[in-house]
Formats: C-alpha cells, structure tokens, sequence
C-alpha cells in the first residue's frame, strides 16, 4: 500500500472527506479511502466511540474451540513473531475469518492500551463493526495491509498503528488474519514484512494431511526454494487443480478462481502421469519450473461424490460465502452436535444456503478431513436412487455395472452424509434408510451382505416433515431419527442486519479492489423481500457487478425490474395493518428517504439504529 505518513495530509483529508463531504484524492492512500467509503455507506459515524459487541467468555471459548486447528497451527508462530517485534512494544493478534480477535499475545503496557480501545480477545474487528483498520481491511482487500494513526475511521483507534495479513485456505477461503499493533508514534518498519513470512509459514503448513486422496505438485523456478514455504503449491484432484498456495497462483499467472476450473494439462501441456521425477517442468507460457509430487500421490482419488457419483467440486471461491454472527453461532453448535455422532437437519427455503451451510458444516467438524458426499434425493431418478444409495452387487439388475458398486452411503465411510431434499425421498427408501441408520449397515441390492458403514448425517429440506408425516408422506420414525436436532435457515428477509449482509456480499463477489453499492440501490436492495434468498441476491449482485464500471457507476435503471419501483410508502399500507407493519412502513419509507442511510434513517425516526435494524430486518414483510 502506498500509505502517505504525513500526517498533516492525513488530517487534511479527514476533514475534506467528514466535514466538506469531498473525495480526499491525492492525499490519502486509495484502499484507505476505499473504505472510510465503505463505512460512511454503512452509516459507520466517526467522531463517535464504535459500539463493541464482545462475546460473553462462553462465547469466546466456543469461537475458540471452533478455530483450534488454526489457533494450534499459529501459535509457534505467533510467538516467534512477538519476539521479533518485542523491541517495538507490539501485539500480535489472530482473528476468525470474520474479525474477531481470538488470541492476543504482547507486552502488557501496550496491551493494556489496546484492550482500552477493545482490541481484545472477543471483539469483532470488522470493518462494519470497527471500521477502517487493517484486520477489517485485509480480510476485505486479501492482501497484507497497514493502516496508522488518523486513517482509522474511528477517533479513538488514532493510538494505533496496524498490520495485518489475510491467512488462506488452500482452497482460498479465509481462514482469519494476523495482525501485529504497536503504538501510532513509533515506526515499525519491518512489521509488514515479518507478517508476510509468518503468513507464509502458517498457509504452507494448512496443505499438511490435508489432501490424502490428491496429488500435490511442489514448484519453483529456484530448485533452492522447494521445500521452504516460498515454495508453489498445487493439489489435483485427478486432473482437475483443486488448491494452491499464492505462490503457485503467482507462478502461473493463474488466479483463485482457477481452482476447480483448471486442468493439469492447462497448465503444463501434458498429463500428470508424464511428470517424471528430477525433469523440468514447462508451464504454457515456456517457464521452466523444478518440481516434485508427494509421496502421497500414488494413493487412490477421493471418494467425495455428489449424486451422480461423480467428485463432489470444492465450493468455488467465487461463491463468497458470508456467515454472520449468528449463523457462525449455529454452525458452531451443529457441528457439535454431528461430533457428538447426533443428525442434524437444515430446514429452510429454497435458496436460504442449506448445501452451502451443509458444506460449511463438514469443515467445521472433527471429519473435515474426510469426504463428504452429497447425494440431492429430489434429483436422482426413482429407479436409481435406491441403487445408488445403497450399491448393489454383480448383476444385481439389467445394466448393473461389472463388479457391482459401493454406493453413495459406503462412499461416505469415516465422514459425512448429506441427504439433500430429504422430503422429496420415496415412502420405501425411507424405510431401508431408516434401517441402515438402526443399525449401521448397509446391504447392497442383489443379495450382498450387509456391510458396517460409519458417518455422519445431514439433511435438508424445504418442505414442512412435520406436516408430510401428518399428510403420511414422511415416515414419522424417521422423522423422529433425523430431525432430533432441526437447525432453521432464516429466510434473507428476516435476517437481523440485510444491509451489513449485502454490503459484505457485494464486497466478497469483486475480485479486485472493491467498491461500495451506492447508496439509493442499497436502500432497494435492503427493502426487497428476496423470494429466493441468496441464490437471488447473489445473482443480481453479479448483474451488478457485471453492469458497474470501474467507478461503479451504478443507478436504479440497473436493477432487475421487481426491483425498481420504490417500496410502499407509508400512506399506502393498508388501512387493516396492524400497528407493527404501519410501523415497519415508516421504517422502510424513511430508509428510501434517507438512500439507505441507517444512522439517518433512524434519526428521522427517532429510534437508535439497532431499532431500526431489528424492527425492520427481523421481520417477514
Ligand atoms: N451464506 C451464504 N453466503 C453467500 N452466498 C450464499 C450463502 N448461502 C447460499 N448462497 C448462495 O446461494 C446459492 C444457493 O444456496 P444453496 O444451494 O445452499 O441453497 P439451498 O437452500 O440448498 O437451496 P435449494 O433448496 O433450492 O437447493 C448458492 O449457490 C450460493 O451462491
């Protein structure tokens, strides 16, 4: 970042973007404008203290337990890099994916100093929460960032000088961030640097046992640098490239969204059965490359399927998931559940995320390392899914393969099941499935044995199975079996904070440097009570990013049609509505009023923001 350090500017360019309303161009770094940006459009006031939302010490230690392999894998690391920068009086800070701040480990006088402006272990660190700071900023940017003084969004955080890288999955999901702090008024030169060779550490040990079923190609166009963390990473499934390291990506001038797109011979012109030991790589561009496949790389590919039996796609990064508090909250308890060897069942509209959550679920619990298998019971033909589920044996029917076939449910041996559409399941399958759920075993179809299976469940639905049972369309003892532990998926319009959501969304669906929603579409945006929830929402955001230029020039004439007409205004709700939904009418008219504007939305009102939010976005309309 080419962050000035003149102060002066900087205050120069508070005052032009707080008080004239005036684009400080020129005198403040643009990522940093990017986002006091973001946070004006979020309704974020500056001259005020943020308003900390810390866990309770239980919920701490719940986000704590849910974050171990990481917080386990940082923490040698974390030390190394407060030893380094103990001179500078510094303290360094691991955080969740979302912000919040999970270990803290430094000097007590300057620890003291930050605890005091909540940069603490149980406070979220976010941009909408805390504004401009470099957690918030390299989460949102993914990339290492440095915010000083004055370029906090928020007065008090000006003692604060910050850096913070973003740690990647291999898959490119954010696994959190490392942040190291010290005080505005003295330098830390270096402390960019040193985050980065930590966070190359940290993300080259997150490939370790994680592929067992997959090859995993190690390059470099230096031999000297292949088995240090400088070292590309690349992991196929079969042909396909499934994970990398940034170095790889850089390497190959490929991006994260190749992952689960490219093929090896895409890359390298041949096939990986080719590679030959001690021989140079040539990339398609003519770059030579040392490299090695692990030892790992003979074994079998994973048996991760989806309903078709063929290998389950990682979720593409450009799916950008968003999880707010409270869905982390619930994915924390259900995975407990699953560990505890309990089914859980997703119940929600379509679009409301259950495959998304079912995935994000077998990450977070004990088997993540194991495959999941997905098999979507509305999907597979009557005629097939009982021999897909269950296998058969040799010559079990006409068509049978030779050998027969394990089936989805042995498949998913050591790790988890997910039965999508559980309800759309026929009357008979549901009680062989129940049977195998009794008793731990399968018996394949054409008189095989029964064989011991051992996973995890998840389902979903979108139906009512209380009311299928009711209706004798849904067995009640296997509704009793599966639904033991029912997780609701809330509908987007009854979601606590639409605005926060869609704002994070759109900034997780840009790939480059992001811009923010202007303010009326975003009033459009939070007013729409989205039928088909994210599925709907994330495909008109990309119609929206597909339509911005790079200034994201965006007005109302570029929203889909059902959302361009105004919301209702208040005089025309309906003279029978009751007192709540008059109420919710003057909320929604004063949010349009206000372009999206929360803070000013409920001044007009009235009421405190967090009113405002609850009241309008917690509720059905
Ligand atoms: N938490 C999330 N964050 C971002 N996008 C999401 C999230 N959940 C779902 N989506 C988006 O919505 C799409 C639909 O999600 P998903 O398939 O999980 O919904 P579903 O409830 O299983 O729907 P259906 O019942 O119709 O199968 C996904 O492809 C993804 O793009």
């Amino acid at each position: 970042m080419q962050a000035t350090n003149d102060h002066q500017a900087v205050l120069a360019a508070r005052r032009r973007f707080f008080e004239d309303g005036r684009t400080p161009r020129g005198l403040i770094a643009e990522p940093i404008l990017r986002s006091w940006t973001r946070c004006a459009a979020l309704g974020l006031e500056a001259a005020k203290t943020p308003e900390v939302a810390a866990l309770s010490s239980g919920g701490l230690r719940e986000a704590c337990e849910r974050h171990e392999q990481l917080r386990r894998l940082c923490r040698p690391e974390i030390e190394a890099l407060y030893l380094d920068a103990r001179d500078t009086d510094s303290v360094v800070i691991l955080t969740d994916p979302q912000g919040l701040v999970l270990d803290a480990v430094g000097s007590t006088d300057f620890a003291d100093k930050a605890a005091r402006v909540a940069l603490r272990p149980g406070v979220q660190w976010h941009e909408a929460a805390t504004g401009t700071n470099a957690i918030g900023m390299a989460l949102i940017e993914r990339r290492p960032v440095a915010v000083h003084g004055a370029e906090h969004y928020f007065a008090p955080h000006r003692i604060l000088s910050c850096h913070a890288a973003p740690i990647l999955e291999p898959d490119g999901r954010l696994a959190g961030a490392l942040d190291l702090s010290g005080h505005a008024a003295l330098p830390h030169a270096h402390a960019l640097g040193l985050l980065r060779v930590v966070v190359d550490q940290i993300e080259h040990r997150l490939f370790e046992g994680r592929y067992p079923h997959c090859q995993v190609l190690r390059l470099h166009s230096e031999r000297s640098h292949l088995g240090t963390a400088r070292e590309g990473v690349l992991v196929f499934d079969g042909p396909r490239l499934i994970a990398a390291n940034r170095h790889a990506l850089a390497l190959l001038g490929l991006d994260w969204d190749s992952l689960g797109q490219c093929r090896y011979s895409e890359l390298f012109g041949t096939t990986l059965s080719q590679l030959r030991d001690g021989q140079p790589l040539r990339g398609l561009r003519g770059r030579e490359f040392h490299g090695r496949l692990d030892a790992e790389a003979a074994r079998p590919l994973a048996l991760s399927a989806t309903a078709a039996g063929v290998p389950a796609r990682p979720t593409p990064i450009t799916e950008a998931i968003v999880l707010d508090a409270a869905a982390r909250q619930a994915l924390a308890r259900a995975s407990r559940i699953l560990d505890a060897d309990l089914p859980v069942l997703l119940q929600g509209e379509t679009g409301a995320g259950k495959e998304v959550f079912a995935r994000q679920l077998h990450a977070a619990c004990s088997r993540a390392q194991a495959p999941l298998v997905a098999v979507n019971c509305a999907a597979l033909p009557e005629n097939l899914i009982e021999s897909e589920l269950f296998g058969y044996e040799e010559g079990a029917f006409t068509g049978a393969r030779r050998r027969g076939a394990v089936g989805l449910l042995r498949q998913a041996q050591g790790g988890v099941l997910f039965l999508d559409e559980i309800g759309d399941m026929p009357l008979a399958l549901q009680s062989r499935l129940l049977r195998v759920l009794q008793q731990r075993e399968v018996t394949p179809l054409g008189g095989g044995k029964p064989v011991a299976v051992d996973f995890r469940l998840i389902c979903a639905t979108h139906r009512d199975l209380r009311q299928a049972v009711a209706e004798g369309r849904f067995r009640a003892d296997l509704y009793y079996r599966i639904a033991q532990y029912t997780l609701p998926l809330p509908a987007l319009r009854e979601h606590a904070d639409l605005p926060g959501l869609i704002a994070d969304l759109w900034i997780r669906l840009q790939a480059g440097p992001p811009s923010a929603l202007p303010a009326e579409l975003m009033a459009r945006l939070a007013a729409h009570d989205w039928p088909g929830n994210y599925r709907e929402l994330v495909s008109c955001l990309r119609a929206l990013l597909a339509l911005a230029g790079p200034d994201c020039r965006l007005t109302l004439d570029d929203l889909p049609p059902a959302l361009r007409d105004p919301p209702q205004p208040f005089a025309a709700v309906s003279t029978e509505a009751t007192l709540s939904a008059l109420a919710e009418g003057a909320m929604r008219s004063a949010l349009a009023a206000a372009e999206g504007n929360v803070s000013a939305a409920a001044r007009r009102l009235g009421v405190s923001r967090s009113t405002l939010y609850r009241r309008l976005l917690q509720k059905p309309h």
